[in-house]
């Protein structure tokens, strides 16, 4: 089985296609003002068409957003995907995903293993989990700050959850995180990024090749994702 690979934060055609080019999975696209990544939707709109031209999954990244907001991104992006980085309830998450009839990916910032118990009401509403960690004090954004958490709490998970891990992943410590986690899925931004917000596309090569070098030296150990 393979890990499948999320590259969030894109905003240019170049890391679009060297996304496909790469064979990642899924490509995000993020609608959160303050963040040096964020895009508007026409944008979005133009460059999620072009990643599902070349087989991407594409992800609209948002942030405790109201109807109206996810009604624009819906009707112009077609996103395959919506991603609730917020504090959404898992009342909200249902709403969301019986509206648009898309799968939900719920996020959930993670720094003790009690954490991971949060995601218990969300089973049966959320498609997919997204464990990142806990943003910094005195940060801005509840992702994309580039900061890991201990992966061995994800040791404590029940069943197999379908998820993706995230959260200051890079090239030098995703096979260890791998390693450790048995993660099905991983999600990158920051750590392909040469400043906040620019993709870096020799950064990305070094990533996907990582994952890849990492599924080869530690053959699957019954990670799965649908
Ligand atoms: O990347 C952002 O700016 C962002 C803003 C608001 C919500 C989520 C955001 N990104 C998510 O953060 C993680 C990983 O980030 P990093 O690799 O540590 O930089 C990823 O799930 C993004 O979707």
């Amino acid at each position: 089985m393979t890990i499948q690979i999320k590259i969030c934060g894109l905003s240019t055609p170049e890391a679009v296609d060297r996304a496909a080019d790469l064979n990642a999975d899924m490509a995000g696209f993020i609608f959160f003002e303050k963040s040096p990544r964020h895009v508007s939707i026409g944008t979005a709109a133009t460059l999620a068409e072009r990643a599902r031209a070349r087989g991407l999954k594409t992800v609209a990244v948002t942030v405790d957003m109201d109807d109206d907001g996810l009604d624009a991104i819906v009707a112009s992006m077609k996103p395959d995907w919506l991603q609730l980085h917020g504090g959404e309830s898992p009342e909200r998450a249902s709403v969301v995903k019986a509206r648009y009839g898309l799968p939900v990916m719920k996020a959930f910032a993670i720094r003790d293993a009690s954490d991971l118990t949060r995601i218990k009401p969300y089973h049966g509403i959320a498609d997919r989990f997204l464990f990142d960690a806990k943003p910094p004090k005195g940060s801005d954004l509840p992702g994309g700050n580039g900061v890991s958490f201990d992966w061995r709490h994800l040791a404590t998970l029940d069943g197999a959850p379908s998820y993706m891990l995230s959260g200051g992943l890079t090239k030098d410590n995703i096979g260890e995180a791998i390693g450790i986690s048995q993660a099905p899925g991983v999600d990158v931004s920051s750590g392909v990024e040469s400043a906040p917000g620019i993709k870096d596309l020799g950064m990305m090569n070094d990533f996907v090749q990582a994952v890849r070098e990492a599924e080869v030296a530690q053959p699957d150990q019954g990670r799965s994702q649908e």
